[in-house]
């Protein structure tokens, strides 16, 4: 059987940013060369285009794992690292992203993040990590010679669903082998498969109709049985495919030969499902009654005009095989898409939705929790990932840093003591510490010979120099 293949879960891994290194520069006679460690390369991105070419998802459920390469590490005479390259994922028009999170109970939570309409729509699924600086450029006047360079970035990696909803204006329903891929292949120029056994089309079908000046696109969906809602059959799968359709064509079959069927059960019988299955009521209606080349169809089709018309239901009576009435109802749909279309505001080419930051990009925060001290924020967050702690002089950048955001003293204004636990970052890859104040700034504070800037912090106003240099640091 074939497998179609319309919501997949894809693992992306984006690359991690290369180290920044640390070195000196050596020459013959000049033994304080200064530092010069290049800086690592970016991670390369996994972004996700719209392309036109492509039309299942198939590819990402043989191979849903998916990583872009990493930043290459600085090297010494201020070489930077290569960046990695960017991993461009084609996904076909209508592919809606969700971000899958495992909440702290184990259970999963999927999130919508973007909707991807439109060729060329690009969205970046994964963010590469930053290259870390390397020593030349964490000199500063006060830190002449870095023994240190930053880490690079590890880059994001999640588990997101791809989901393809077909973009259709009309959508066509109905049970096995009333029709509907016929019916789409005489209106339009596709030719999906037609066999008198049910359940022929496993996959939806796509054509484009032109009736007059309106151009719009109509797909079948698989044959809908009675519990379809409830997952039998083929059907439920594929009614995603028609969330995004703008008018809903029952076809029903005048000629079938079951006995329990008849037109006006076959609508109630449907319409139940897609009740069911929730969302599609304000989609306008219309009934194609098939196959009135057959001369009991058409007798049926007639009896069973006045009620469906009753309940308020355009109907046309329609013949696939001999080619019957479809002038009548291609026009009668383009006029209901074009009067749809213009009700609806103008579709944008994409609608992305941003993932909300979870903190505020310059701020962070410092919250008391049971026993230990949280620090949150993307600042200090990615300086720690930065730090290499094995490396006491890193550590001590990072103690700078943090200092000079404001950390030190909004602990303080939240209680913390020396000794006090300080977590900075989530449960998941959060750092630990044991707070010590005075030593925050430690390295640093020691300046010019003889003045340990420990004993003034309180009210001294930074030199010139030193508040150039913590520009510089900022980032
Ligand atoms: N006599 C007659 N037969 C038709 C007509 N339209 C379709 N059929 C026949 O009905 C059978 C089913 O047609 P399909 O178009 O495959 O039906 P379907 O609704 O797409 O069926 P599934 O894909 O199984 O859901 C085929 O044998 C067609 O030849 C029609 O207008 N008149
Ligand atoms: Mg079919």
């Amino acid at each position: 059987m074939t497998t179609f293949v319309d919501r997949v879960v894809l693992h992306a891994a984006a690359g991690n940013g290369g180290h920044g290194c640390a070195s000196v520069h050596r020459e013959k006679f000049k033994p304080l060369g200064g530092p010069d460690g290049g800086n690592g390369g970016r991670g390369g991105d996994v972004v996700l285009v719209v392309d036109p070419g492509v039309t299942t998802l198939l590819e990402y459920h043989h191979s849903p794992h998916r990583a872009a390469t990493n930043g290459k590490p600085g090297m010494g005479g201020h070489r930077s690292g290569a960046d990695g390259q960017d991993l461009v994922l084609p996904v076909p028009n209508g592919t809606v992203v969700k971000r899958v999170r495992t909440k702290r109970d184990g259970t999963t939570e999927e999130e919508t993040v973007a909707d991807l309409i439109g060729a060329g729509t690009r969205f970046v699924l994964a963010q590469g990590g930053r290259g870390g600086l390397g020593n030349a450029a964490l000199a500063s006047p006060r830190r002449k010679a870095p023994g240190f360079a930053l880490l690079g970035e590890p880059g994001r990696s999640g588990d997101y669903v791809l989901e393809l909803k077909t973009v259709a204006d009309v959508a066509l329903v109905g049970y096995p082998s009333a029709g509907k891929s016929s019916l789409i292949s005489v209106l339009s120029a596709a030719r999906p498969k037609i066999a008198d056994y049910p359940f022929t089309t496993l996959v939806p079908n796509l054509g484009v109709v032109t009736a007059g000046s309106t151009v719009y696109t109509i797909a079948d969906v698989p044959g809908l049985i009675p519990g379809a809602s409830r997952g039998k059959g083929l059907g439920l799968e594929f009614l995603r495919h028609v969330e995004r359709c703008s008018v809903l064509v029952h076809v029903l079959d005048c000629a079938t030969l079951e006995p329990d069927r008849d037109p006006i059960s076959d609508l109630d019988v449907i319409e139940a499902e897609l009740a069911a299955y929730g969302g599609l009521n304000d989609r306008p209606r219309v009934v194609v009654l098939n196959k009135v080349d057959v001369p009991d169809a058409r007798d049926l089709a007639e009896l069973v005009r006045p009620e469906l018309e009753e309940r308020g239901l355009r109907v046309f009576e329609v013949s696939a095989v001999a080619h019957d009435g479809l002038k009548e109802l291609s026009f009668a749909l383009a006029g209901i898409v074009a009067e749809a279309r213009a009700a609806a505001p103008v579709e944008e080419p994409t609608r992305i939705v941003l993932r909300p930051k979870a903190v505020d990009d310059a701020g962070f925060t410092v919250t008391a929790e049971d026993g230990f001290f949280r620090v949150r924020g993307e600042k200090p967050e990615r300086w720690v990932r930065q730090t290499d702690f094995s490396n006491d002089e890193a550590v001590g950048y990072l103690a700078d840093r943090l200092a000079r955001l404001g950390v030190e003293e909004e602990l303080f204004a939240v209680g913390a003591k020396a000794g006090a636990e300080v977590v900075i970052g989530d449960d998941d890859d959060a750092v630990v510490f044991d707070w010590e104040p005075t030593m925050a700034a430690g390295a640093e504070l020691l300046g010019p010979r003889g003045t340990d800037l420990r004993l003034e912090l309180e009210d001294r106003r930074p030199s010139r120099a030193e508040k150039r240099g913590s520009h510089r640091d900022e980032d």
